[in-house]
């Protein structure tokens, strides 16, 4: 199976999983990137079978209008029975790396309002320890240099992504060659630090659930 195939295997697998767990009415939160836009897809076959969605990116927004799937602003929402997004690197612990995308800080604000995280991965992401993915850091502008001396500090190599800003116009450092033994500490330390809007560690808020795509099928794994 192709990388592909794996990833519209787990898109529909989540699909399956709103469709048979989650109420009617249902509000469901969608994640940014290539994996979620495979879910976005499945999902517009049962548009109307949920309420409508809220999107952790202007691309997952269009793409969810592109579908006639009504998006809310997430202002209006209290609650929501599932968050289903992608992850570049995730551990058996349900810890992950995310925002190779850039859209981190509004897929942790998304996720922080549902019940359940359902990370949808194919199983090139599942790693024993994260960091061989370079950690994104969103920061905003005018911190560049002073968050870089102090994510150095820590250990790693930050890069600026060059000629990329996030929905929230703040600028990525991606962090190069950390050595992440405490994702949950880690995650703690860097957000501390002032400039800092988020990064991209979800671990102290992992995945509740993964569904990773693999040759043999797909693999159901619990926090
Ligand atoms: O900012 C982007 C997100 O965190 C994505 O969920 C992550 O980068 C995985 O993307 P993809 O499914 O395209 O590998």
């Amino acid at each position: 199976m192709t990388q592909d195939e794996l990833k519209q295997a787990v898109a529909r697998a989540a699909a399956d999983y709103v469709a048979s767990r989650v109420a009617e009415d249902a509000i469901i939160g969608v994640g940014t990137g290539s994996t979620a836009n495979c879910f976005i897809d499945a999902l517009a076959a049962m548009k109307g079978r949920f309420r409508g969605a809220v999107a952790s990116s202007e691309a997952t927004a269009a793409r969810l209008k592109g579908h006639g799937i009504p998006v809310l602003d997430l202002n209006d929402v209290s609650t929501m029975p599932v968050y289903v997004d992608g992850a570049d690197e995730v551990t058996p612990k349900l810890h992950m790396i995310k925002g190779g995308g850039g859209a981190l800080t509004r897929e942790k604000i998304v996720a922080a309002v549902a019940e359940t995280f359902i990370c949808i991965a194919d199983g090139s992401k599942l790693v024993q320890a994260l960091g061989k993915f370079p950690l994104p850091v969103e920061v905003i502008p005018m911190a560049r240099a002073q968050v870089a001396r102090e994510l150095a500090k820590l250990g790693g190599t930050p890069k600026l992504r060059e000629g990329f800003l996030t929905d929230n116009g703040n600028i990525i450092l991606d962090v190069h060659g950390l050595s992440i033994a405490d994702p949950v500490d880690l995650e703690s330390r860097i957000n501390q630090v002032v400039g800092v809007v988020t990064n991209g560690l979800f671990a102290r808020r992992g995945a509740d659930i993964l569904l990773l795509g693999t040759p043999e099928g797909v693999k159901t794994l619990s926090a």
